[in-house]
């Protein structure tokens, strides 16, 4: 398929998979098995009582999940590839490139070390771009003497580092991830040389930094090297100081050269005004401050925005976006381009589920084939004057402004202009963080100001390229991975009960399928109910002999048999063709049971206070350190307990409930033979089987010693809790199961 004018001026290539008949064919198999479900629930309703009630929540268990896996078709129904041509790029538009702004932000320099987060922005300086068209901004939520002293020290090692970015072809420019890799030099003789002086060059900042950063503070000296330090004084706190803007590279001064004379992109420091009685809306307002001070300085017409943790692994990856935006046909259809996420810290069966992979190779395909995928707050370029509000007007070409705003002013009258956009009271009364802007009040600001811009009528498209654009780090423990699709989930479910919620927000704007796929993500911390619902009644039930399951002999059998195995098989197929291992998918099975007992509850019932206005929204920024013994544990796939938290707790009780229910029923069957006539149980059996899958979770209660294992008390609270759940009487009507067909 084409991508632009088909005279060889296209910029890029657009392909849908094939094949996918046999998809269709599976989805309709499923449907129709998931049908007959419903009607078996719906016709075989008991008399009454205990077995009404549990059958009832069953039936309701299984509606939701019927209709959930629905939504999930939306990613799946056509996905779509995208290839760019970027020598195309580079020979006919080099003079048109237009200027491109890159915002990175950091909120707490102990959890987001400076030195990583410098690593990140030497990655981006160092772009195959025009440098005068390069601006690179730091936006310091952390408002850390720190973190700007490590981008000083960054600003200096730039100009070593551009020029040897370009000679030895480094890739990646992250010289922190480059050295890692490259461990000798790749030349001999004087390059070798070279190479070797720019190496220790790097290890004597990260040195400096290194002493700063275990100091508390800046070293005298170094102090006294930059006029910025001046804005620190002992007053200052994260969320007390005022606006502080540096522009430590002024790309337009002809002076700032780099080793071999070539010019230097610009880079500013920035941390807007915090008061204690201000809000300051998180991410979303660092995004919004980053617009308007970018705006006075540099004014690209390109917005790339990324994490103070996902360092460029791609020096190309702005002319491939830009291949999508500059293409002449569609170009002007599309608002933003997102790249994958991908992390580097996975380890190889991906304990926690995070590598995130069926998201990226399977369901932001699907997204593109429906009008683009979300906007995922990091690796993404988008159209300025698209994050400002405009509306999508097919009529009107929008042609991406390649000249840099002429600016006569000085550097320090422009700090001094752009520090009076960034002051607490600036957006007071203004439509910043509604219509103009990342939108304010939500936890992923990412998502919903992604979704307004497809309701306002434009498409986005999403870029996975061979080489892996960024590379970030996933959290590295259990509690921090519930927290984060705490987060996460929240947000999303927010968004389903705002005035953004897809289908009134985006009807007649968007396509069905896009609908369908964000209410999918909307609606992921409501599943925890079902699940919930069918891992505490299945294993009560058993126990109590209450049949809910229809009888292997019986034709109902046959479309539960059937929806399981296949949706399962399809579920594996999938993992294995995406890159998983075997025990990988086995592992991303049981964080999808974890996420949906110990996280998205706590999204829920947050979501309901919020809603009734009890609880305000907060953002726990995911930490991307831990020590040494943590990423031991993280490196051996060994999960991480070890705090005193209610998610273990539910966790825990929860297994606990089902290995008791699972034991007194193997137990019954086996010695007692009582199942031989019923054989409607062994559906339960096999559902409180799968407890196999939470192995770790007894490991770390009874087997493991040492860091990481469940604290005790959490282990004495959840046995407690299951054997009084073992012990209620429930539904005393043996009898019922027994004349169930
Ligand atoms: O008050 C804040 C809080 C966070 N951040 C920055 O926001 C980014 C994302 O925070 P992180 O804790 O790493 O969250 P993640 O869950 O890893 O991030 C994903 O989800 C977020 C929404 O929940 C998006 O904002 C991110 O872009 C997206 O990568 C980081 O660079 C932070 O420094 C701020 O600048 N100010
Ligand atoms: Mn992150």
């Amino acid at each position: 398929m084409r991508g632009g004018v088909g005279d060889g001026a296209v910029l890029f290539e657009t392909k849908r998979a094939k094949g996918r008949i046999w998809y269709k064919l599976y989805f309709c198999s499923v449907l129709a098995g998931l049908c007959m479900i419903w009607v078996y629930r719906a016709i075989q309703i008991p008399g009454g009582g205990g077995r009404w009630w549990a059958w009832i929540g069953i039936f309701g268990a299984e509606l939701w999940f019927g209709f959930y896996w629905i939504l999930t078709q939306a990613v799946r129904w056509n996905p779509t590839y995208r290839y760019t041509f970027k020598e195309r790029l580079s020979q006919r538009h080099q003079d048109k490139l237009p200027n491109v702004d890159i915002f990175i932000c950091t909120a707490d320099p102990s959890i987001e070390p400076p030195i990583m987060v410098i690593n990140t922005v030497l990655s981006v300086m160092a772009y195959q771009y025009p440098v005068e068209k390069l601006s690179v901004y730091l936006s310091d939520d952390g408002g850390s003497e720190l973190t700007f002293y490590a981008l000083l020290e960054a600003s200096r090692f730039s100009k070593a580092w551009l020029p040897f970015c370009k000679k030895f072809k480094v890739e990646p420019r992250s010289p922190s991830a480059y050295f890692e890799e490259t461990l000798v030099s790749p030349r001999e003789g004087a390059e070798a040389v070279d190479w070797l002086a720019t190496k220790s060059l790097y290890e004597e900042m990260e040195n400096r930094i290194d002493v700063a950063v275990k100091l508390g503070r800046v070293p005298a000296d170094q102090r006294k090297r930059h006029k910025g330090f001046s804005q620190w004084n002992s007053a200052i706190t994260p969320c007390d100081h005022q606006a502080i803007v540096e522009i430590l590279i002024d790309g337009r001064d002809e002076k700032s050269l780099d080793d071999e004379e070539f010019a230097l992109p610009t880079l500013v420091y920035m941390a807007r005004e915090k008061r204690p009685s201000h809000h300051h809306n998180f991410k979303a307002g660092a995004m919004n401050s980053l617009l308007r001070v970018s705006s006075e300085i540099s004014n690209g017409a390109i917005i790339l925005n990324v994490d103070c943790d996902m360092y460029s692994n791609n020096s190309e990856t702005v002319k491939d976006a830009l291949c999508f935006l500059m293409d002449e046909e569609k170009g002007h259809e599309f608002a933003f381009v997102q790249l994958p996420q991908i992390f580097k810290n996975i380890t190889k069966n991906d304990i926690y589920g995070n590598s995130l992979r069926l998201m990226t190779e399977v369901d932001f395909h699907g997204l593109d084939g429906v009008g683009g995928p979300l906007y995922t707050g990091s690796g993404c370029f988008h159209r300025r004057e698209c994050l400002m509000g405009k509306k999508y007007d097919a009529n009107s070409n929008v042609q991406l402004e390649p000249s840099r705003k002429i600016l006569e002013a000085n550097t320090s009258i422009l700090e001094e202009k752009a520090k009076h956009l960034i002051t607490c009271r600036y957006e007071s009364n203004t439509e910043w963080g509604k219509e103009m802007g990342l939108k304010y009040g939500s936890p992923v600001e990412d998502v919903i100001t992604g979704l307004s811009i497809q309701c306002r009528g434009w498409k986005s498209i999403y870029f996975n390229a061979s080489r892996i654009g960024f590379l970030g780090v996933a959290p590295v423990t259990l509690a921090q991975t519930l927290v984060q699709h705490k987060r996460w989930s929240e947000g999303d479910l927010q968004i389903f009960f705002s005035k953004y919620c897809p289908f009134i927000f985006g009807h007649g704007k968007i396509k069905l399928g896009l609908k369908l796929a964000y209410t999918m993500y909307c609606l992921w911390s409501p599943c925890s109910l079902p699940t919930l619902y069918y891992v505490v009644i299945l294993p009560l039930a058993l126990l109590h002999d209450i049949s809910l399951y229809p009888n292997i002999k019986s034709i109902w059998f046959m479309p539960f048999a059937y929806v399981i195995a296949a949706t399962k098989l399809y579920s594996l197929s999938e993992s294995l063709w995406v890159g998983y291992t075997l025990k990988g998918w086995w592992n991303e099975q049981r964080m999808w049971l974890f996420k949906r007992l110990a996280s998205y509850p706590f999204a829920v019932v947050d979501t309901f206070l919020k809603l009734l206005g009890i609880n305000k929204s907060a953002f726990i920024v995911t930490a991307k350190v831990a020590d040494k013994e943590v990423s031991k544990r993280y490196e051996q796939e060994m999960m991480e307990f070890g705090a005193h938290s209610l998610m273990f707790t539910i966790l825990a009780t929860i297994a606990m409930l089902n290995v008791i229910c699972l034991m007194s029923g193997v137990k019954r069957m086996v010695w007692e033979g009582e199942f031989g006539s019923q054989d409607s149980l062994l559906v339960q059996l096999v559902v409180c089987g799968t407890v196999l899958i939470n192995i770790p979770i007894y490991e770390a209660m009874f087997l493991r010693s040492g860091g990481g294992r469940m604290p005790n008390s959490v282990t004495i609270t959840s046995i407690a809790l299951a054997i009084l759940a073992y012990v209620l009487p429930m539904w005393q009507n043996r009898n019922a199961s027994l004349v169930f067909p």
